[in-house]
């Protein structure tokens, strides 16, 4: 049998760059192939350009809020295309990280183009045939559109075409309030826009209750309309939309967002031709990342689990460590933190108690408020409490809500971890994305860097990707 590479990535973004760097640092024959633009979704339609706007967004609300601080403004005036220029500038700025001839100097062969499988670990990618041992699936999701009765017969937006629009959308309503719709509610509430948000569960659910319902507080109170209600159906209204509940209300806006959850991007890939089952969260992984195909793992936002950009560059090393280096590489969770950067930031490290309870044992929580924190009241900043949760003296389990909290998840990422802050751990931390506190594990990583990708790792790496050539 013949093999064009040693590993195939299919998929450029968070997930997909990461084992594709790491790989070809290692000296194999790396193929990392991308139909869209590099850098996926994070990059160009997730977590930079949304992180941008609601960084230019608190801007505009901080000069709302001035008055409490002695200091007299006006209402901001608000230029969206100076907001949107300043938005395609950070992603322009961060992109060379994620550029194509970064790859290729690192000795990838990258390839603009769809692939689909045609055979067990054969791909058909820009009428070319690729055959490789290993093929990594990084093929990542897309925003779920529901059956919602007329949603399709009217325009709306999703985080693809958001970063986009031109047009101001002076009344947003946004269905889902998920991160992504509580995010962005806040973002163009914040900028001016009239903003409803429409959910049949709580806002940011899967979160200890009582942090969520504290960021709804400060969205409620900043003018944007929670609607609590599954929804009937969607139709046209002159140039805009309304949204009808099943509550009997109806909610009107200019423009609307969908942000219902995700979905993974299979379609037209030929799962079934490889072999790689799927179920309805995505490819079906198991501890080790592996489908039900020999020789072919899943990582990153196609597979059922957590859908965030850490949690995708952490499977990424994974794959370099049981690719490149032959290790049973299983990935652990327990410490996964994820942050909702509204203002107040929710983080959430580990188990809610909730969940804590769910497993048994001796559960028990405390709660520290930011109003005794000389730092937050200083700032007029004091809303918000750290919750840890235990379960039999052991904690498994951190929430964070107040201003900026996002970068405090640290040492509760190590301490339910297990791990002791040795250089090695901040280097293999799981880290929310994107915080400051990353800054930690890359200078820590930096340190390990020149061992990692050294002569004798690449002759290793080199050795067991000619023993899979030999033996499939
Ligand atoms: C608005 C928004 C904000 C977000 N903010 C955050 C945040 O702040 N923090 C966070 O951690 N996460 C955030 N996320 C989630 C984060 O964006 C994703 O978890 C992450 O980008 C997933 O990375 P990935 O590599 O798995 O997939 P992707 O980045 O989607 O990459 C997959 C790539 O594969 C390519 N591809 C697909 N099929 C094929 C094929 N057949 N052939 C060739 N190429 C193919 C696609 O073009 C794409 O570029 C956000 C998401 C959204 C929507
Ligand atoms: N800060 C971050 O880390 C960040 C930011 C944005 C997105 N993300 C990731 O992107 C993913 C997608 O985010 P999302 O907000 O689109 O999805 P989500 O799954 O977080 O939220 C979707 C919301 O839509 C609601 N919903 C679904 N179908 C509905 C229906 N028919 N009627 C009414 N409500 C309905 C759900 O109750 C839920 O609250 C998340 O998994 C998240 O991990 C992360």
């Amino acid at each position: 049998m013949s093999w064009t590479h040693d590993v195939v990535v299919v998929g450029a973004g968070a997930a997909g760059l990461t084992a594709a760097g790491g790989l070809a640092q290692l000296g194999l024959r790396v193929a990392l192939i991308e139909a869209g633009a590099m850098g996926g979704e994070c990059l160009n339609t997730g977590c930079v350009p949304s992180k941008a706007l609601l960084a230019i967004a608190a801007r505009a609300q901080a000069v709302r809020d001035m008055g409490r601080f002695g200091i007299r403004a006006q209402e901001p005036q608000v230029d969206f295309s100076g907001v949107m220029a300043q938005v395609r500038g950070v992603i322009a700025e961060i992109a060379p990280h994620d550029a194509q001839e970064r790859f290729e100097a690192w000795g990838a062969e990258v390839i603009r183009a769809h692939a689909r499988f045609t055979a067990p670990r054969t791909l058909l990618v820009a009428g070319r045939t690729l055959r490789a041992p290993r093929i990594v699936l990084a093929v990542g999701s897309r925003p779920a559109v529901p059956s919602i009765p007329g949603l399709d017969a009217v325009p709306f937006l999703t985080n693809e075409t958001l970063f986009s629009i031109d047009a101001f959308p002076e009344r947003l309503v946004v269905l889902g309030a998920g991160s992504v719709g509580m995010e962005m509610a806040q973002a163009f509430r914040r900028l001016g826009a009239e903003v409803a948000v429409i959910d049949r569960g709580p806002p940011l659910s899967r979160d200890e209750p009582e942090a969520a319902a504290l960021v709804s507080e400060r969205l409620e109170a900043e003018g944007i309309a929670f609607h609590r209600a599954a929804i009937r159906g969607v139709s046209s209204v002159g140039g805009g939309v309304a949204v009808a509940l099943d509550d009997g209300d109806t909610v009107g806006g200019s423009h609307l967002l969908v942000a219902l959850g995700r979905s993974a991007n299979l379609h037209g890939l030929g799962l079934e031709e490889a072999g790689v089952g799927t179920d309805g969260g995505g490819i079906v992984v198991d501890d080790r990342l592996r489908t039900s195909a020999r020789g072919v793992y899943a990582i990153g936002d196609c597979r059922d689990g957590p859908r965030l950009t850490h949690a995708a560059g952490y499977e990424g090393a994974r794959i370099v460590a049981a690719i490149g280096f032959g290790l049973r590489a299983r990935v652990d969770y327990r410490a996964l933190p994820r942050v909702a950067y509204t203002s107040p930031e929710l983080a959430q490290v580990g188990m809610t108690e909730a969940e804590a309870r769910e497993g048994g044992g001796r559960v028990t929580a405390m709660r520290e408020p930011f109003a005794d924190n000389d730092r937050a009241v200083a700032e007029g900043a004091s809303v918000g409490f750290l919750k840890v949760v235990r379960r039999n003296g052991r904690i498994v389990g951190a929430c964070l809500v107040g201003e900026r909290v996002g970068d405090l998840t640290m040492p509760w990422v190590l301490s339910i971890g297990g791990a002791k802050p040795t250089p090695w751990a901040l280097s293999g931390m799981i880290l929310p994305y994107p915080t400051r506190s990353e800054i930690t594990k890359a200078a820590a990583f930096a340190m390990y860097a020149p061992r990692l990708f050294s002569r004798p790792a690449r002759i290793w790496a080199g050795v067991l990707a000619a023993l899979r050539r030999r033996l499939g």
